[in-house]
């Protein structure tokens, strides 16, 4: 640990360096592809964030990210950046206030000036006063813009709550604020109520001697918090719940956008598979990986397989299109029954379970598994936050470190899958893995892990392990 000032002051330097050499790489990696880099106060749009999608600007994004907030800690004073982490849990409880008072649809056409408080609070008929604190609150942590006393505009970070729907259809049809949306809001939605409630719980399941050990599907923070025997998946089912299933449906689908679009192409060779090779998504949710897998290699079929109440109650016109077959298929109960896939697909899969149902799901591919099938397992290969040797014999696995003195895993930068990693703990007793963890999975049941694929520093849930039947 260092203790002498110089040290100290060292490091920022050296962060700081790192910030500049790469604000000036991003400038330069946009001026050599005519790109704009995209403004924070611009509305969020897929197409002004091409620059940001480039991967020499990713990496710069990635490495500025990691030294700004590691800078941060360094400088802030250790009581206020404490004070500020134990209460951040006002930010989502804030953030379902602006999405459930439909503000940013109430701001879509405010431009710069933005709109008076008042106006913001009367649709809903929500206390001004109150909402102002809220908006303030989170204009401090750059979401919305308070542009003069009590008058809030949009910004880059809030225009992402907008569903881009009239206030008034929204008041008239709120089970629909989501549908036909990118997902993001389904994605805040999700996480700010049954996420944020059942992380509240979490600390009370970890801690009660009858819980600590246990990793039973249904019994986490969210079976506390919603006092409920069933696990989410079985409880979303339940009558009354077909909005929140909606919701999830969609924010599945959201969950996309952070990611590049189209990263499910990248790590594996697609276009290499043969004609009519048979791709079988175990647990496809509505689709929206194999869609875009088929869009972009048509020469490959799809059966996607999930609880039968999950497509029917979200996008009933894929069942119908007949591009994607679904078929119903319980992944903890039934054996596989398709024998001749050519890979079978598992996104965002083994991170909702605990080990022992990993291993039954597993087990029910292996089983179906023909000698040439492929079992590809999309999730967050979570990194350990130091280096890490014992998984370098596979190929891909090698992680690039950052430069010293970024954290190895690079900290703020990589949040994302620690973050899902305590949300599948609160809801589901699940986790994100370790390639040592996924690797030990495979092996205890009949896979051998042969291939790793990291993917961009940015991307949500995009990583690959790639396994052959043994
Ligand atoms: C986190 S979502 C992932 C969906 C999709 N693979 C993706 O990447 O977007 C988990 C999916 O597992 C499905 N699921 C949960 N329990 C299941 C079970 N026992 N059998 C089959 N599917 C199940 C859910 O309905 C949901 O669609």
């Amino acid at each position: 640990m260092a203790t002498a000032n110089h040290d100290a002051l060292a490091e920022l330097k050296a962060l700081s360096n790192i910030i500049r050499e790469n604000i000036d790489r991003l400038e330069a990696t946009c001026k050599a592809n005519g790109l704009e880099y995209p403004s924070s106060k611009a509305p969020y749009g897929p197409e002004s964030e091409a620059a940001r999608n480039l991967p020499d600007a990713m990496e710069a994004g990635s490495l500025i990210v990691s030294a700004a907030t590691q800078l941060v800690a360094a400088v802030n004073p250790p009581p206020m950046t404490m004070f500020s982490l134990v209460g951040s849990f006002h930010i989502p409880a804030a953030l379902r206030v602006v999405l459930e008072t439909h503000t940013a649809e109430i701001l879509h056409d405010a431009g710069p000036e933005g709109k008076h408080v008042n106006e913001i609070a009367r649709p809903t008929k929500k206390d001004p006063a109150k909402l102002a604190r809220i908006l303030r609150f989170l204009a401090t942590h750059h979401v919305f813009v308070e542009v003069s006393p009590d008058h809030f505009a949009h910004n880059r970070l809030s225009s992402l709550l907008d569903t881009h729907k009239s206030v008034d259809y929204i008041l008239a049809n709120p089970d629909k604020k989501h549908e036909g949306t990118p997902g993001m809001t389904a994605v805040i939605g999700h996480f700010t109520d049954e996420a944020f409630k059942a992380a509240s719980y979490l600390g009370d399941v970890l801690l009660d001697p009858k819980t600590a050990f246990n990793v039973d599907a249904s019994s986490t923070g969210f079976n506390r918090a919603y006092n409920t025997d069933k696990n989410v998946f079985d409880w979303f089912e339940t009558p009354g719940n077909e909005w929140r299933l909606t919701r999830f449906g969609i924010a599945m689908d959201g969950a996309k956008s952070m990611s590049p679009p189209g990263a499910i192409l990248e790590g594996f060779d697609w276009k290499g598979m043969k004609e009519g090779s048979l791709v079988v998504d175990v647990g496809g949710g509505v689709g929206s990986q194999s869609l875009t897998l088929a869009q972009n290699h048509p020469h490959l079929q799809f059966i996607v397989e999930d609880r039968t109440e999950f497509w029917n109650s979200n996008l009933p016109e894929h069942v119908q299109s007949g591009k994607v077959q679904f078929q119903a298929y319980n992944f903890l109960e039934d054996a596989q029954p398709i024998k001749n896939a050519d890979i079978f697909l598992l996104r965002a899969i083994l991170h909702d379970w605990a080990d022992p149902y990993c291993l039954t799901i597993l087990r029910h591919l292996r089983a179906a598994a023909a000698p040439t099938t492929r079992l590809i397992v999309v999730d967050n290969l979570i990194p350990y936050a130091c280096e890490e040797k014992s998984t370098e014999d596979i190929p891909g696995a090698e992680r690039r470190l950052p430069p010293a003195p970024l954290l190895a895993n690079r900290g703020q930068a990589n949040a994302i899958p620690y973050i899902t990693d305590i949300q599948m703990m609160a809801l589901l007793n699940g986790q994100e893995r370790t390639i040592t963890h996924v690797r030990n999975l495979l092996e205890q049941t009949g896979w051998k892990l042969v291939q790793v694929y990291h993917g961009s520093p940015f991307a949500m849930t995009n990583q690959k392990a790639i396994a052959v039947p043994v």
